[in-house]
């Protein structure tokens, strides 16, 4: 079968990249198992820029074709924050609780029709004889006051999103995979991924 490298050590994308490839004739390998696989510094300025540099690089070392997720969420009422930081927003170590508790805390005064915002995913694919290829795809939403449900990852609980009708962390994988950010995005890619083996 048609083989491609996911480069992600997110085990919450991971889990939603094997469902969503399932559908495709098309088996994934992602770095989460990887002991030895490399951080690569997310130093671009743009979703789009760092999920280019994740793509290169692992397809440089691994020969691959690769294809990498740069993703995170954006609020209006932020100026765009967390944006690219929203990975590492409350601190270097990553850490999805912490990360919720600041944006929760930075919005608290904000009233509802102002807690616009976005899942932004870009998708940069890679191989060895190709141009690197770039796409993205949004989930439109709005930052609840509080935590809902537990499903999901990240900002998912927080997340209300307004196709669905409830948070993101609320909807079954099947339903956030209809409407998510990565879905759009992947969905964008998929005329591309034909044409690649
Ligand atoms: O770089 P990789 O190894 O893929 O893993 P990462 O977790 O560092 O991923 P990013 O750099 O793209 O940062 C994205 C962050 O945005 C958040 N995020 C992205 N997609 C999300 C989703 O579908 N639901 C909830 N949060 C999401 C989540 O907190 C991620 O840590
Ligand atoms: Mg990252």
């Amino acid at each position: 079968m048609k083989q491609v490298i996911i480069a992600t050590k997110n085990r919450g994308k991971a889990r939603e990249f094997e469902t969503l490839f399932s559908a495709l004739d098309v088996e994934i390998l992602t770095l989460v198992d990887l002991d030895d696989a490399p951080d690569v510094e997310e130093t671009g300025n743009s979703f789009e820029e760092n999920a280019t540099l994740k793509a290169e690089e692992i397809s440089k070392i691994t020969g691959q074709i690769v294809i990498a997720d740069d993703s995170g969420l954006v609020i209006d009422e932020l100026d765009g924050r967390p944006g690219i930081f929203s990975a590492r927003y409350a601190g270097e170590e990553k850490n999805d609780e912490a990360n919720i508790d600041k944006v929760l805390y930075e919005m608290r005064e904000v009233p509802e029709e102002k807690r616009t915002a976005r899942f932004y995913c870009a998708l940069a694919v890679s191989g060895p004889n190709m141009k690197t290829i770039v796409v993205s795809g949004t989930c439109e939403g709005k930052i609840l006051f509080e935590r809902k449900g537990t499903n999901g990852f990240g900002y998912d609980p927080i997340f209300y999103a307004t196709a669905a009708g409830k948070s993101m962390a609320e909807m079954s994988s099947n339903e956030k995979n209809e409407i998510s950010h990565r879905a759009a995005a992947l969905n964008n890619l998929k005329p591309v991924i034909e044409t690649l083996f």
